[in-house]
């Protein structure tokens, strides 16, 4: 990561913030970008002003006095006008570009089709920096615009001064060693924040753990509070000291500018006052330079905190261009479409291998399968085999590395992601808790019917889910999390009966996954849910292929194909009964279970036992 905003980043910065400013609102970016010069001529107008004033009563001339005091009182009136308008315009501004900024930083987040860039820590170290630094992004137009003010002010007064002598042209020269000194003090401050992004990364973790509820519990069975508050503040340590030193460093630097460009100031005046005791210089132009002097050392520290400031500002954009360049790259082109998938065919890997990003080892190898139309497959295997990142390529979050899948005979990279996305809905087993009212944390699964009660309801009863409005104080519209005004929390097995209802919301789908759905159920609630989604899939007429992962054997044989992965590769497939057959892994596994769940047996299996078809379906 360099720490320098190249000429080509800040070009491309400054057109994106005008561009986004003149998009968010139009009529107020024209006032503002037509205000800042105005405001920045101002005190050049009133050191005119005042130098006319003093020569006209020096003069005795009185219609050059009143022209004077118009010329001030313009200054004075003009000046504070379009200086209040111009704040106000330019803050209202700042929200909106914030705002625009903020949404498309959502969309580059949320908005990509596949999810490797969540994985790529060099996507995530620009992602937290410009979190750190979102604030500039809002106000970064108002910092070109401020720069611009800021520019018109030292021209003016500049111009004025040599207008006086040629020689304190001298003058701008030496505030440029001040103006460098905060540019490179700027740019040391942000190489060392980037230098220092990893373990700022990693406190900002710390910090969402220690307040988050789902780490409640465990924080406190470990004692974890002392710990984690204390690594806290380690990190602090080491992010915080490379900054200090540099801002320390950055200090020094101006402060040696503003010794050169004092001596200068002084050099100035002392020019001036004996050029005027020689009579070579009236005594406005005494006033003019002293007002003049005064005004350029605050437009020369004004222009260094506003280049300061854009620095930062133009650092923050540049972070966003990155992360934005970087979405774009992964949109892979999209070769010519084929047709929306039409349903009934059967989903087909073909020598399927898959690694993730950076990945020593692929996860997947030479992974080929049919999964019939109309068909329930259950995936099984060990913790780490690769059944979840199978379910991913099916959902097409990644494509596959190696070989394809094709549906219908068609490659899914073929189809549109978005239209292979419609046909598909996923119940995960780190599913969202959406803390939305009922009726829309279940109904977001088809989002055209996200109001219509009787779909979300009919969804709940499918997923065994429908005694839930009646146990909440407002039905579907009572409001879920309860961090919101009225809101309440759910049990897990609750929230997870919701994730489940959203994947049934879609009708016909071709595919329907289920990642471990029942993690937080028991057994015999896994198994009805199983065998629900079965009937559900036998009694379609769309063909919908329905894939369901899970650790336990028992609740899924009776699936119409199991597939055993181990280590990323398929060691066995078949029915149940083929598999017992074969005496391999699964047979193996599946004794293994069946003699802990004898062993363990609990009261409730005999609901188990006794659950058949018709209450299911009834
Ligand atoms: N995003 C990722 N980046 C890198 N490696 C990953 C990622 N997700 C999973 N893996 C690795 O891929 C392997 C397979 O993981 P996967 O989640 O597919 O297994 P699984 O069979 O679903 O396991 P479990 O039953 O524990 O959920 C594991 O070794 C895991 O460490």
């Amino acid at each position: 990561m360099s720490d320098r905003t190249s000429p080509r980043v800040a070009l491309r910065s400054i057109a994106l913030l005008v561009g986004a400013a003149f998009k968010a609102d139009p009529r107020r970016a024209a006032l503002v970008v037509g205000l800042a010069p105005v405001v920045g001529a101002v005190a050049a107008a009133t050191a005119v002003g005042l130098q006319r004033m003093v020569d006209a009563a020096v003069a005795a001339d009185l219609p050059g006095m009143i022209i004077a005091a118009l010329i001030l009182a313009g200054a004075l009136v003009v000046g504070q006008f379009a200086a209040t308008v111009a704040a106000d315009l330019r803050i209202r501004l700042q929200q909106r570009v914030g705002l625009l900024l903020d949404q498309r930083i959502m969309e580059m987040c949320s908005g990509l089709p596949h999810l490797d860039h969540h994985e790529y820590p060099p996507y995530q170290d620009r992602l937290e920096l410009l979190r750190a630094n979102r604030t500039w992004l809002g106000s970064a137009f108002g910092a070109l615009v401020e720069n611009l003010r800021a520019l018109v002010a030292f021209g003016s007064t500049v111009a004025l001064l040599m207008s006086v002598r040629a020689e304190f042209l001298l003058l701008l020269l030496l505030a440029l060693p001040t103006v460098f000194a905060a540019r490179r003090g700027e740019r040391a401050v942000a190489g060392a924040e980037e230098a220092t992004v990893a373990p700022a990364r990693l406190r900002q973790a710390l910090f969402t753990t220690a307040c988050s509820p789902g780490a409640a519990k465990e924080l406190r069975v470990y004692g974890l509070q002392e710990e984690i508050a204390g690594r806290h503040r380690a990190l602090w340590q080491q992010v915080d000291g490379p900054r200090r030193r540099a801002e320390a460093r950055t200090a020094l630097w101006t402060s040696a500018g503003w010794v050169v460009f004092g001596a200068g100031f002084a050099g100035a005046l002392y020019l001036v006052v004996t050029a005027a005791l020689r009579g070579q210089a009236s005594a406005g132009d005494v006033v003019l330079t002293v007002a003049l002097a005064g005004q350029l050392t605050g437009s020369v520290a004004g222009l260094v905190q506003m280049l300061t400031w854009m620095q930062q500002a133009l650092r923050a954009t540049g972070y966003y261009l990155w992360l934005d360049d970087h979405a774009k790259a992964r949109i892979r082109p999209q070769r010519e479409c084929a047709p929306p998938p039409a349903a009934g065919a059967d989903l087909v890997l073909e020598n399927v291998s898959f690694g993730y990003p950076d990945a020593a080892r692929p996860v997947l190898r030479e992974v080929s399968l049919r999964l019939p139309a109309g068909r329930t497959v259950a995936i099984v295997g060990e913790n780490g085999a690769g059944k979840t990142t199978l379910v991913k390529l099916l959902c097409r979050l990644y494509d596959p590395t190696g070989g394809r899948i094709t549906y219908g005979g068609t490659d899914l990279a073929d189809y549109d992601v978005r239209s292979w996305r419609d046909r598909v809905t996923a119940c995960f087993q780190d599913f969202c808790r959406l803390e939305f009212p009922l009726q829309e944390s279940a109904g977001i699964g088809d989002l055209p019917r996200i109001d219509d009660e009787p779909a979300v309801l009919d969804a709940l009863d499918r997923a065994g889910a429908s005694a839930l409005p009646g146990l909440l104080p407002h039905g579907l519209r009572t409001q879920l999390g309860p961090t919101f005004p009225g809101g309440t929390d759910l049990s897990g097995g609750q929230w997870q009966k919701i994730a489940l209802t959203r994947s049934i919301m879609r009708e016909a789908p071709i595919l329907r996954v289920l990642d471990e759905p029942a993690a937080s159920l028991d057994p015999a609630s896994e198994y009805e849910i199983f065998r629900r989604f079965q009937l559900a899939a036998a009694e379609s007429t769309h063909g919908t292929v329905t894939v369901f992962v899970s650790h336990r054997f028992a609740t899924v044989r009776t699936a119409d194909l199991i597939v055993v992965l181990d280590g990323g590769t398929i060691r066995e497939s078949g029915s149940h009964e083929e598999l017992m057959d074969q005496d391999g892994l699964y047979a193996t596994l599946y004794r293994l279970h069946a003699k802990g769940y004898e062993e363990t047996r609990p009261s409730w299996s005999d609901s188990l036992d006794s659950l058949d078809d018709e209450s299911l379906v009834g």
